[in-house]
């Protein structure tokens, strides 16, 4: 099925019930994995909200959940870029962490999400991913534990993510139609 985003084709790649078999089987996981301990997940914005609105209907253990957003600015010298967590809401210092992302593509904003939790000195650090792109990632992340669907390096849409602000709320997952020349 193809569809169309401000004059950008996409084609379906996932539907939304692969989706939810995948996320029923990372939700047994996690549950075996965190019983009888009390995790703390982490959603990064925008593209988490629905992975995990879904993800977290699985999870059946004690838990507490908070959304962040990951934010670059110029510092007041204007030389430095700085990178903050918005919206963390509780301490992380000795809590099992889960940070929930919708997509690992290059790595660059898992990279810095995770050294601002780390700087808060967690007691582990584990990261449930819908979609990676091996292919494309920069870095060498060694607790990226949880991960939905391996993909190509194609631009995906739907579920979250979007192109030019539209497209998150499509429930399955497209890929960009590469036009040929
Ligand atoms: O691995 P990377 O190449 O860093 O890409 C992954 C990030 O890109 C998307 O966020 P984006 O910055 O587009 O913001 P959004 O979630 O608000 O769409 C996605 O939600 C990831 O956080
Ligand atoms: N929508 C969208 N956002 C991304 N951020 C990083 N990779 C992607 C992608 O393939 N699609």
């Amino acid at each position: 099925m193809k569809i169309t985003i401000n004059h950008k084709e996409f084609e379906r790649i996932i539907d939304y019930n692969q989706i939810k078999k995948r996320i029923r089987l990372i939700g047994i996981q996690l549950n075996v994995t965190y019983e009888k301990q009390h995790p703390v997940f982490i959603g990064v914005l925008n593209g988490c909200f629905m992975f995990m609105a879904d993800l977290m209907k699985q999870i059946h253990i004690a838990n507490e959940l908070s959304f962040v957003k990951l934010s670059s600015y110029d510092g007041v010298s204007q030389r430095r870029q700085v990178d903050e967590l918005i919206g963390l809401d509780c301490d992380l210092a000795d809590r099992e962490v889960v940070i929930v992302e919708d997509i690992v593509d290059t790595g660059n904003s898992l990279k810095h999400t995770l050294d601002l939790v780390n700087a808060q000195n967690p007691a582990s650090v584990a990261v449930c991913t819908l979609l990676l792109k091996p292919k494309a990632v920069n870095h060498i992340f060694d607790n990226i534990a949880y991960v939905g669907f391996e993909i190509d390096n194609d631009f995906v849409v739907g579920y979250g993510l979007d192109y030019q602000g539209m497209g998150r709320t499509l429930p399955d997952i497209y890929r960009e139609v590469i036009p040929e020349k």
